[in-house]
């Protein structure tokens, strides 16, 4: 767990610095009694700047980046468009439209990242805040198109509604980033508590989680659930004799394998230290014999390939299925464990079904 908390999350710092710019770009742009290259043209760069580091938060957010040379273009436009209609062409409407237009285009571009990478019940708050904050803006923008007179319009009906849907959709931003990236760490959590480091199988608690789910779907659905234990035989032999990373390699090896060969709804448990179990829906007992003597074949046919070695290892598997042991997986998994045993008595490199 302590991996979940020592980096610090780089997107939320981007956020809290892109959201503290923009904040300064407002406030700029809102002090008519500064020169005016500070409050129409600095204040529109700024905001520029602030909502670019907020998207440069969100592409980090999702392991990719935006490029400062992007963030500096983004600025650029923000500066130099209301630069040209202050300087150049003196027009109030058409930097108001502009920088209605151009912002909103910024936030749906913030709305789009989050949504490409889909999971909805999480990023939907931030991708609607987005995307109102855009609507919000593009309709400012429109009205400064459609009135003549920018003075008029700030008692109108579309300035008051966008007035108001701006604040809410940057609450909703807010409230959405954090539930986007904490929703990221209890994933992690989850990950590290109920997944095997070496392995990445489940672990005794991943396997409890959800062997407990599988069951009862099984039971409910009135199918046979089937369980088979794996154990690697005299693993003790192949520690001693190449090291510890061999051995682990060997068990790394082992979850590929058993993966490759199982349904994506099989699970997979490292059990113990060299034991494995699987948990099969759907599966009665002679078709889960079948399946634990095909893996037990293709575990003697593999070689474990390594730097300057090969290490061959075979498996004893004992199975059980719930049509003779019932659904309970604690007894299933005992009654899997003692016929896997039986496996080992028998000679090792065998398959037991119970
Ligand atoms: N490399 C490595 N070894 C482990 C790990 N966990 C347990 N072991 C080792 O696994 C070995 C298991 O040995 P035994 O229980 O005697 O089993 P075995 O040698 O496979 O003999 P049989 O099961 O009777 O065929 C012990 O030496 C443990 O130290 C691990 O995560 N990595």
């Amino acid at each position: 767990a302590s991996a979940c908390y020592t980096e610090s999350p780089p997107e939320q710092r981007w956020w809290a610095w892109g959201n503290v710019v923009i904040c300064a770009g407002l406030a700029l742009t809102n002090m008519p009694s500064l020169p005016v290259v500070v409050d129409n043209i600095l204040g529109y760069g700024v905001i520029g700047f602030g909502i670019a580091l907020v998207l440069r938060g969100l592409r980090v957010h999702f392991s990719s980046t935006l490029s400062w040379r992007t963030v500096a273009v983004i600025t650029a436009i923000a500066l130099l468009v209301p630069a040209y209609y202050t300087l150049v062409t003196p027009s109030l409407r058409a930097r108001l439209c502009f920088s209605g237009f151009y912002f909103a285009i910024l936030n749906w571009m913030c709305a789009a990242t989050i949504a490409r990478h889909g999971r909805l019940r999480v990023t939907g708050i931030s991708v609607a805040g987005f995307s109102v904050l855009g609507v919000g803006l593009l309709l400012r923008g429109m009205h400064m198109l459609l009135h003549p007179d920018p003075a008029d319009s700030a008692s109108s009906l579309v300035m008051g509604l966008s007035t108001l849907a701006i604040p809410l959709a940057q609450i909703c931003i807010a409230f959405g980033l954090i539930m986007m990236v904490s929703w990221r760490y209890s994933e992690r959590l989850r990950r590290l508590s109920t997944l095997d480091a070496l392995t990445g199988a489940l672990n005794r608690a991943g396997l409890e989680i959800q062997g407990k789910r599988v069951g009862l779907r099984a039971l409910r659905g009135g199918r046979s659930l089937a369980v088979i234990m794996i154990d690697v035989d005299y693993f003790k032999v192949i520690n001693d004799s190449h090291g510890h990373p061999v051995g682990d390699e060997v068990l790394r090896h082992l979850a590929r394998l058993l993966k490759m060969e199982l349904r994506p709804h099989d699970l997979m448990a490292r059990f113990g230290g060299e034991e494995f179990v699987l948990v099969l829906d759907d599966v009665n007992l002679a078709a889960a014999i079948n399946v634990a003597e095909r893996l037990r074949a293709r575990i003697e046919r593999e070689m474990v390939e390594l730097d300057k070695l090969s290490v061959r290892y075979t498996a004893s598997m004992g199975v059980v299925c719930s049509d003779e042991h019932g659904y309970d997986l604690i007894r299933l998994i005992s009654a899997g464990d003692a016929a896997m045993y039986e496996a080992k008595r028998a000679g090792r490199n065998r398959v037991v079904g119970a």
